[in-house]
Parts: structure tokens; C-alpha cells; sequence
């Protein structure tokens, strides 16, 4: 190996950086007296010169300076870079030593210029990145290695900056006379972000310490050195090694201890810091010497040691001088410009560092064969590339991974959809099923509804059969306890009434047959659609467990397994929605039935309170034992009520309902008041019709019923009810309550109470027509429904002729018309007196529907008790109600019956 580098004489470059005037100095009072002329020229003015000295008066108070370059405080970082050290770069990877140092006096910006600060780095960051950037522009034909230490000189000690812990280093000259740091860690990298990271971890160990001159002064020179070394790539039997250093150095800065006001340990190091720098300024005195032959004398200092080279040896050097352009700097600054200025004369020997490697002949054999194994290799890239151009598809494996990836994911794509779709269908069929399931429950729900009439209209027909048939033994026994009066009585039925089917109940059997037919085959389409329900969902249930094997990618798994739960959630608020809405229909079937009882509550509290002001402002008179009173509609509803000495009254209600749909549309009422008394020939009758507005003439029955239960509670001297007591308002979803809702399976009851649909029995037409009332009384109905006043006490005394008559043939009609024939009048006026109300939480001004009470009718005669004949709606299910009763329940009865009627006779 030897070195074949050509060497020649270069300059030392030197460049001038003023720094801006800092804000000490500024409060200082100081003036600028260095100025930037242009960008080579600098005038320095001495601020001590009197301009008024007639001696000095033609002496020039400024001084000139030329540098290669001067920047002043407009200069920024980049362009100082650019200017100074960017030129060096090149030469550097070509083999050429470089130096760049900074020097100058304290706090004028050397470090600021050679390391900067994160927002504007400095030089050396700029020029690392920058040799990188041209190390990889070169990479292709050249091998480069690239170490890099950075060490500090402090008190005349070298420390090394990236592994402080080594200690102190020594200098040490080598064999061709270069300055070498024993010991010191050179790192070798061509990763310009790690040489960074190392930069910055050395500047953390730099000395730097507070001075009255500079808050972040250093107290050391600092050196990064990089050193590249090239060489070509191509093997060859003269290989050329091109090897360089580059010097970047911080020095530290001149300090005058009174500038500085120094102390101890900072006194020290500045007395260390001015030596080397006058040891450096000796050298440059001598290396500007322009003879040339002055001894320069490197080994003052540890710093001229370092830089022997730099400064005249083989290197191609930068110095950039740094001064303050403050007046109070004068000095320093005139000294620093000389140095500079001095500098300027210096000359060094540049030479490549090239080093020719000559091999042995022995070696030969295995250069050429790494050259042929090398052009093989470039051979089969060559045809690579060719046959790449040709068929791109093919050939570039990278190209086929990506085929091949491409193609499996083509395929687990496919098998995702296809598992997707199957999902899918699974739920869409659970969720038609589920539809269908739906529909089926509605239909049945109708089928239901349908069924309930039908059963209604035939219970209805029992019952009033039921009704008749007890009618019918009725009568025949009353007739073996009466027989001359029943030879007579060409109206009693001989024989059972006529129990033939109507056409409606006949028609009802038949569409009960239709309808459990289609119930039984709707029950048999709904097991089949539970069972594929059921089916489908084991399967959508198999195709979930399917996926983790199915589906490799753990993204596609949860997509599918979001799709399952999100159909699943579906199906699940379908079938919620289904149940709501069954369960809201029959919610809206009880809320009718509860309407209709607390109507019907609202009716008995009306009629107690009516009782109660009646109590309070009547006495009870007229009513004797034997009286008998009796009442019918139109529609034949009938209410009896007997009186007996020592018994209770027998009360016999009977009732014929209509079409149960016109139960809410009864607006007119009317009432007809009957009286006679035919044991001491004081009869008394009135007849009178009462318009009244009853909303639910079921509730009125009720309220009756509800009125005899009470009444004969608080006497406790019920002897009998033989009655079949009023069912709650119809309920066809209740299946405890209503037969309707029972399977069609299910035979309906006989003798069921209820009884809607029907018309009204001409039987029992007859047997409580108005004609016959009105017979009774001998008055016949008011025409226009008006009160009839009834006869006086006196009147009924003495009964005319016809009279007599009218009263014998009551007297045998008395068993289907309403008579009354009491005797104990007064007995019932004083018991009157013993009345109290039924129920005291009753509300006086209770409405019914809206509607508010009829006002109270007040008879004015007490002793008269007016015995009304009421005609309830013509809507009233209840077959048949007889009942036994005391007193008082009669009384309420009456009360009841005055409360709703629309007028009362006056006088
Ligand atoms: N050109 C400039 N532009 C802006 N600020 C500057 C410039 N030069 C120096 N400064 C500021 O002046 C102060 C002193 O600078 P710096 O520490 O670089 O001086 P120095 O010459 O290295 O001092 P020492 O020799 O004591 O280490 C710093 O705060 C720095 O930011």
C-alpha cells in the first residue's frame, strides 16, 4: 500500500461572523463599532479615539479588514453553512482532509454557529446529513466506511465525549507523523440518524458553565472528528483507497478575567482556555510568517497539537472568527480580527489521501475469480431484468406471492360469501316463518272472537229456554195451589213452551263446526311451522359453529359473527313485537270490562246517594204487606217485588235483552209507576212513564242486585236469593270469566246466564205488556210518557164499579203482571226512619258518562209512596232474576227507581 495523493499548497480560508448585539449589552449602553461593508470587508471602529484630538485628526479612527467571507447579524445559519464548510464536503469523500474550526472571544456565537440549537442547527448537523446524502448518491460504484469520535480538550485533558468514562486520553503521533488519540471511540456507522443520536449524547457531557460573559459558556475546546474512507466496488488489481478526516471544532473562547469576573475553578479553566489560544495564535503568527521559516511550535498545547494539521499540514482548513459588534468588545474583537487577518496568510499542503493497494501474485488467482463470480452475478441480473421486461407477469417473484396471495384471499373471500348466504337464507327463513307464525296467532285470535259470539248467541238460546221452562213449572204449581182461578185462566201454558232452535242459534252450531275446523287446522300448520322454525334455527346454530373453521381471517370470523347476532336480534324483536301485540289486544279487551264495571260502579254509588237524600227527606207510607209491585220494558225486562206481613218482600226481576251490540245506545227510558191496595179497598195506582237517559241498563240491574245483596246483608235476614246472579260485563278473552274463550272443543255450558243477541220472546211480551199495566191500573199508559198522578187514599176507598171490576181481572193476571197490595204502609213509614245510608263514601256528585244526575224527585204525598214501573234498557242480558228481600231493599228499589225518572207529579 502507498500513498500516491498529489499534494499542493492551499489557503487557509477565514471567515468573519458578527454576532447581533445582545441585550447586556444593549443595557450596557454599548455602540456598534464592527460593521459588515460588504461580503468580504469589515470595518472595525475604535469607540476610544477622540474625534476632537487635533492631533489624531487626520488619523483614521477605522479599521479595515478583509476575510473569503463576512456575515453579520443577518446572516443566517444555512447561508454561514453553505459558505464556509458545504465546499468541503466534497473534497472530503475524494480524500481530502478538512478542518473547520470556530474561534474567537466569549459568548460571540461559536458554539451557536457550529452546533446551533434544535430550531436552527449548526454546522455540524448540516454537514453530517449533507455527507451522508452524498455517501448514498455514490454508494452504487463506492464502499464507504464512516467512524466518527468526539472528544473535549479542558484544562489541557482530553476527555472522550462519547464514553466519558474512559478518563483522560493522550495524544499520540504515529508513524508518518499524524496526531492520533490513543484510546479514543471511534464509531463506525453509515446511519447519519445514529451519528446524530451520538452528536447529542456527546454535547450532554460538554463542560459548559455560567460566566458573567456567557450563561451557557463553554470551558472546553470540543472536536468531531469524522473520518471516511472510500473505495471503488469494483475489484481491481490497483485498488484505490481514498481515506479523509474533517475536523469540525468548537474552541473555546478568549476571556479576560475582568470581563468575565471569574472565580476559582472558572478562573482556572479561563487561564487553561487563553493558553491554548495564545499557543494557537503562536502557531498561526508562525504559520503566517511570510518567509515561512519561523518554527512553529505545535507542542505548546494540546490544541496545536490536535490541529497541526489543520493548520499546516495536510488539510484543507475554515476558520470562521466570531466578535461581538459592541463597543465594550472593542478589544477583543481587535485582537480576534488580527488573528483572523493573520490567518489569512497561512498555507497548507493539501494532498489526497489515495492509497494505491498492490497485491501478490498468489492473490491474483482469487481476485479473478471473485471478478468472474461477480460478472456472473451481474450477468444473471442482466438477464433478469430482461426477461422481466418480457413477461413482467411471470417472472418477478413478487409478483406470484402477490398472485398467490390475491388467489387465496380471492378464495376465502368466495368462501365467506357463500357462508354468508347461507346465514342469511337461515335467518330470512326463520324470520318468514316467524311472519307467518304471526298471521296464524292473529287469525286465531279472530277465530277466537268469532267463536265467543257464536257460543254467546247459543248460551243465550239455553238460557232462555231455561227461563221459560222455569217459568212454565211456575206457573203449573201456582195453578195446583189456585186451581179454581187456574180452570179459569185461559192464558197459563198447558204444555212445555216451544223449544225449537231459532234460525240464529242454528246458524251459530253451524259456523262453530266451520270454526273449529279451521281452528284444528290452523293448530296443525302452526306445529308444522314451529318445527321448521326449529329446524332452522339448528341449522344457522351449526353454520355459527361452522365459521372459526370455515373462515381462517380472524376480521372475516367476527363480520360473520356480527351478521348471526344482528339477525338473531331481529328475529328476537320480531318475535316481541309479535307477543306485545297479542298481549296489547287482550289488555284492550279487560280495559273495555273494566270500563263497563267501573261505569257500573259509578251507577250503584249514584243510586245509593239518590237513596240516601230520599231517606233523608221521605217518609215511607203506602206500602202494605201483600203489596206487589211490578215493572217491564218494552223489551219485556220485568221486576217484581211482593210484600208480606212478618216476610220479606219477594222481589222477581225478570229481564229480556236485545242485540247486546245496542247496550251503549239506550238514550230513552221509560218509567211507569203502578199502585194498588186491594186488602182494605185502599188502592192505590199511578201509572206514569219517565224519560230517562241510562248509558247501561245491565249496570241498573246490577246497581238493583247490588242494592237487594246490601240491603239484605244489613238486616241479615236473607231468606232467599233464587236468583242467577248478573255475570260481570261479557270478557271474551277471559277465559276464567267467559266461555267464549275456551276451545272450541269445549261444550258450552247450559243455563249459561249470559244472553246476547236475541230477541225478544213474544211469550213474554205478552205476559208483561204494557196493555196489561196498564190494565192494572185502570189508566193505561200516559200517551206521551208523562207522570200519571195517582189516585188519593179517599178515592181508593170507595172503588167504583169499574173500578172493582178492573180489580178482579188484575187479580188473575196478577201472576205475569205487577200488583201491589201492602198493607203495613205505616210500618214501612216508621221503619223508613231507621234507614241509613248504604254506602257513606258515595260522592253526591257523581257523573255518570258525562252525564250528571237526574235530579232528585221528592213525591209530595208522604203517604204515597209512588210505585214506579221501570223500563230499563231493552239491551239487558239477565234472563231472569227473582229475589227475596226485606224491606229495605224494596225501599231502595223504589228510590232507585224515582231517582231515574225524568219528572214527578206535582200536587
Ligand atoms: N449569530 C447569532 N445570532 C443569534 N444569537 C447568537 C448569534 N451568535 C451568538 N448568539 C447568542 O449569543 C450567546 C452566546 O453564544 P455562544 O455560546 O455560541 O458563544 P460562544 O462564543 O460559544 O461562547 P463561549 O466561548 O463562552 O462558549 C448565545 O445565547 C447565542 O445564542
Amino acid at each position: 500500500m502507498k500513498d500516491t495523493g498529489e499534494s499542493k499548497d492551499q489557503q487557509l480560508t477565514v471567515a468573519l461572523r458578527i454576532r447581533p448585539l445582545s441585550d447586556a449589552e444593549l443595557e450596557e449602553g454599548a455602540t456598534i463599532i464592527a460593521h459588515k461593508v460588504d461580503d468580504q470587508m469589515v470595518v472595525l471602529m475604535d469607540p476610544m479615539e477622540d474625534p476632537d484630538d487635533i492631533l489624531r485628526a487626520h488619523r483614521s479612527r477605522e479599521k479595515t479588514y478583509m476575510f473569503d467571507v463576512a456575515f453579520d447579524y443577518s446572516a443566517t445559519q444555512d447561508e454561514v453553512y453553505r459558505s464556509t464548510t458545504k465546499g468541503l464536503i466534497e473534497g472530503l469523500i475524494s480524500g481530502y482532509n478538512a478542518t473547520v474550526f470556530a474561534y474567537g472571544p466569549t459568548g460571540c456565537g461559536k458554539t451557536y454557529t457550529m452546533l446551533g440549537t434544535d430550531r436552527e442547527p449548526g454546522i455540524y448537523v448540516r454537514t453530517l446529513n449533507d455527507l451522508f446524502k452524498a455517501i448514498e448518491e455514490t454508494s452504487d460504484d463506492m464502499q464507504y466506511s464512516v467512524s466518527m469520535s468526539y472528544l473535549e480538550i479542558y484544562n489541557e485533558m482530553i476527555r472522550d465525549l462519547l464514553n466519558p468514562s474512559s478518563g483522560f486520553l493522550d495524544l499520540r503521533e504515529d508513524s508518518k507523523g499524524e496526531i492520533q488519540v490513543a484510546g479514543i471511540t471511534e464509531v463506525s456507522t453509515i446511519n447519519a440518524r445514529e451519528i446524530m443520536e451520538l452528536l447529542m449524547k456527546g454535547n450532554k457531557q460538554r463542560t459548559q458553565e455560567p460566566t458573567a460573559a456567557n450563561q451557557t459558556s463553554s470551558r472546553s475546546h470540543a472536536v468531531l472528528q469524522v473520518a471516511v474512507r472510500q473505495q471503488s466496488r469494483c475489484r481491481d488489481i490497483l485498488q484505490e483507497v481514498r481515506f479523509a478526516r474533517l475536523f469540525m471544532i468548537d474552541l473555546a473562547g478568549s476571556e479576560r478575567a475582568s470581563q468575565t469576573q471569574n472565580r476559582g475553578q472558572r478562573l482556572k479553566e479561563g487561564a487553561h482556555i487563553n493558553r491554548s489560544l495564545l499557543a494557537l495564535g503562536n502557531c498561526i503568527n508562525a504559520l503566517s510568517e511570510k518567509n515561512g521559516n519561523k518554527y512553529v511550535n505545535y507542542r505548546d498545547s494540546k490544541l496545536t497539537r490536535l490541529l497541526k494539521d489543520s493548520l499546516g499540514g495536510n488539510s484543507r482548513t475554515m476558520m470562521i472568527a466570531h466578535i461581538s459588534p459592541a463597543s465594550l468588545a472593542f478589544e477583543d474583537s481587535r485582537n480576534t480580527l488580527t488573528y483572523a487577518d493573520r490567518a489569512k496568510s497561512i498555507r497548507t499542503r493539501v494532498k489526497r489521501n489515495l492509497l494505491n493497494v498492490s497485491y501478490h501474485i498468489a492473490q491474483y488467482t482469487s481476485i479473478i475469480s471473485d471478478l468472474r463470480s461477480e460478472i456472473q452475478r451481474l450477468k444473471k441480473k442482466i438477464a433478469d431484468q430482461a426477461s422481466r421486461q418480457l413477461n413482467p407477469d411471470r417472472t418477478d417473484i413478487r409478483h406470484v406471492q402477490a398472485e398467490v396471495q390475491a388467489h387465496s384471499s380471492q378464495q376465502s373471500r368466495a368462501e365467506m360469501d357463500q357462508l354468508r348466504e347461507q346465514l342469511i337464507d337461515a335467518f330470512r327463513q326463520q324470520m318468514d316463518i316467524r311472519k307467518r307464525l304471526m298471521e296464524l296467532d292473529n287469525s286465531n285470535m279472530e277465530i277466537q272472537i268469532d267463536t265467543s259470539k257464536h257460543l254467546l248467541t247459543i248460551a243465550d238460546w239455553e238460557q232462555e229456554r231455561f227461563r221459560r221452562r222455569k217459568k212454565w213449572q211456575g206457573e203449573r204449581r201456582k195453578e195446583s195451589f189456585n186451581k179454581d182461578e187456574s180452570e179459569k185462566d185461559s192464558d197459563s201454558p198447558e204444555s212445555l213452551p216451544d223449544s225449537t232452535e231459532t234460525q240464529e242459534v242454528a246458524i251459530a252450531r253451524e259456523n262453530l263446526v266451520t270454526l273449529m275446523a279451521e281452528q284444528k287446522k290452523m293448530r296443525k300448520q302452526k306445529a308444522g311451522l314451529e318445527q321448521r322454525l326449529a329446524e332452522l334455527r339448528e341449522k344457522a346454530r351449526r353454520l355459527e359453529e361452522l365459521l372459526p373453521r370455515r373462515v381462517s381471517s380472524e376480521e372475516q370470523r367476527e363480520v360473520l359473527c356480527l351478521l348471526c347476532k344482528v339477525h338473531e336480534l331481529e328475529i328476537e324483536n320480531a318475535e316481541m313485537q309479535s307477543s306485545a301485540l297479542l298481549k296489547d289486544n287482550v289488555i284492550r279487551q279487560k280495559n273495555v270490562v273494566v270500563q263497563r264495571f267501573e261505569q257500573h260502579r259509578h251507577l250503584c254509588h249514584e243510586i245509593i246517594q239518590q237513596q240516601r237524600q230520599f231517606i233523608d227527606g221521605e217518609s215511607f207510607a203506602g206500602i202494605r204487606n201483600g203489596t206487589e209491585i211490578s215493572a217491564r220494558d218494552e223489551s219485556g225486562q220485568t221486576v217484581a217485588v211482593k210484600f208480606s206481613r212478618g216476610y220479606l218482600p219477594k222481589i222477581t226481576l225478570l229481564s229480556r235483552g236485545r242485540d247486546p251490540l245496542q247496550e251503549m245506545d239506550s238514550d230513552q227510558e221509560s218509567v211507569r209507576t203502578l199502585g194498588s191496595d186491594n186488602r182494605e179497598g185502599k188502592s192505590y195506582m199511578a201509572s206514569t212513564q219517565i224519560n230517562a237517559k241510562l248509558h247501561n241498563r245491565q249496570q241498573i240491574l246490577r246497581g238493583v242486585q247490588n242494592i237487594a245483596v246490601k240491603a239484605a246483608r244489613r238486616r241479615s235476614k236473607v231468606l232467599e236469593i233464587d236468583a242467577l246472579r248478573l255475570p260481570p260485563p261479557p270478557s271474551p278473552l277471559d277465559p276464567k270469566k267467559h266461555k267464549s274463550n275456551l276451545s272450541l272443543t269445549e261444550v258450552p255450558p247450559k243455563g249459561l246466564v249470559l244472553r246476547r243477541g236475541r230477541q225478544p220472546s213474544p211469550e213474554l211480551c205478552h205476559a208483561t205488556s204494557d196493555d196489561n199495566l196498564s190494565s192494572s191500573t185502570g189508566d193505561g199508559p200516559a200517551p206521551n210518557g208523562t207522570w200519571t198522578r195517582p189516585r188519593n187514599r179517599q178515592a181508593v176507598k170507595n172503588p167504583t164499579p169499574r173500578e172493582k171490576d178492573f180489580e178482579g181481572r188484575r187479580r188473575k193476571r196478577r201472576s205475569r203482571s205487577f200488583e201491589v197490595t201492602g198493607q203495613a204502609l205505616s210500618q214501612a213509614k216508621n221503619t223508613s226512619q231507621r234507614f241509613r245510608p248504604l254506602d257513606s263514601t258515595s260522592d253526591p256528585h257523581l257523573h255518570i258518562n258525562g252525564h250528571p244526575p237526574a235530579p232528585l224527585l221528592r213525591p209530595q204525598h208522604r203517604a204515597q209512596p209512588q210505585l214506579t214501573k221501570v223500563r230499563p234498557s231493552h239491551n239487558i242480558h239477565q234472563t231472569g232474576l227473582i229475589l227475596q228481600f226485606d224491606f229495605f231493599f224494596f225501599y231502595d228499589l223504589l228510590i232507585y227507581s224515582f231517582t231515574w225518572g225524568k219528572s214527578w207529579p206535582n200536587g
